[in-house]
């Protein structure tokens, strides 16, 4: 027996090409293109290979990019005030920081320098605190596409207990607040929970966010189990070993084609959330 894959490739195509249609249509009516900013910090080759493809799929659903590129060595300051041009200047409707800085920048600090109206990445505060309220606002990209995925394959949440393997402030922590949303029973695994294996045992959804290539085996899953692969590791391999996974889980996200097509989906959705956002409250004050 092999599970059903979840696919994303497909779902995020349909979302890329709505996100489009509504981009068309605010260039048409007020001749306003939404823009993506998107800021990378060093020269991380995989980081800056991420940040190309945001671009080129902004580009494919008619959403201008701005790129800023800051060399490994900027200071804390020096990305704040960056980030803060990008949040006062109104060509730019969203703002991507590519994640993770370099380790002496604060990335809290440059998050926060993210106008909350401009954050279609979701990961500022703001946006962390609506994602917990279960109230209007930008969600964290990766969870985001996550619970579309679970939704467009009917995966039943209320009451199931779902086990979110990392607690990281923009991907395992606010998952874990959607799917509390969605009524399932959440428990956090981390790197000091105890039994991981035996935890994961009695999860019907498991949300594997750790970043260690194949890290959740076969013999860990219940039977029947919806696992989702939030892993992007080098080489394209996720946090879950797919080949033993498969032959124990009911739904499954592959790697490629699963959860990362969803990520950039919501961004652009997001992106042009922000921009219509933005152009009717411009347009309420005249
Ligand atoms: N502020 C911030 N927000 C992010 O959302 C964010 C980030 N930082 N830092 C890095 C991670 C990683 N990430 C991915 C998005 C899409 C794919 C993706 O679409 N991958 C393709 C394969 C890519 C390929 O073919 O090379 C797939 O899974 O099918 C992967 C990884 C977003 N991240």
């Amino acid at each position: 027996m092999s599970a059903e894959l979840m696919i994303g490739t497909d779902l995020a195509a349909g979302m890329v090409a709505t996100a489009a249609e509504r981009a068309s249509a605010l260039q048409e009516k007020y001749g306003v293109q939404p823009c993506l900013a998107t800021v990378l910090v060093g020269d991380d080759p995989a980081s800056a290979t991420y940040v190309r493809m945001k671009q080129n799929r902004s580009k494919k659903a008619g959403i201008a990019s701005r790129s800023v590129v800051l060399p490994a060595s900027t200071t804390t300051e020096e990305l704040v005030a960056e980030i803060t041009k990008l949040s006062e200047d109104p060509s730019v409707h969203g703002i991507l920081l590519q994640h993770p800085v370099p380790a002496q920048i604060d990335e809290r600090a440059a998050f926060e320098a993210i106008d909350p109206a401009k954050d279609v990445d979701g990961v500022t505060m703001r946006s962390f605190a609506a994602t917990a309220f279960d109230s209007p606002g930008f969600r964290s990209a990766t969870p985001g596409g996550i619970l579309r995925l679970l939704a467009a394959y009917d995966v039943p949440l209320e009451g199931a207990h779902a086990v979110v393997i990392g607690r990281s402030p923009i991907l395992g922590k606010p998952a874990g607040m959607l799917l509390l949303a969605s009524n399932a029973t959440v428990t956090y695994a981390h790197s000091r929970t105890r039994d991981l294996k035996d935890l994961v045992r009695t999860a019907d959804v498991v949300i594997a966010a750790v970043g260690k290539p194949n890290f959740v085996r076969g013999d860990w899953l219940k039977p029947g189990a919806v696992v989702v692969d939030a892993g992007y590791n080098e080489g394209n391999v996720g946090d879950v070993h797919f080949a033993e996974a498969v032959e124990v889980a009911r739904l499954i996200t592959p790697v490629p084609g699963g959860v990362g097509p969803m990520t950039l989906a919501l961004l652009l959705e997001q992106t042009v959330d922000a921009a219509e956002t933005a152009v009717h409250s411009l347009t309420a004050l005249n």
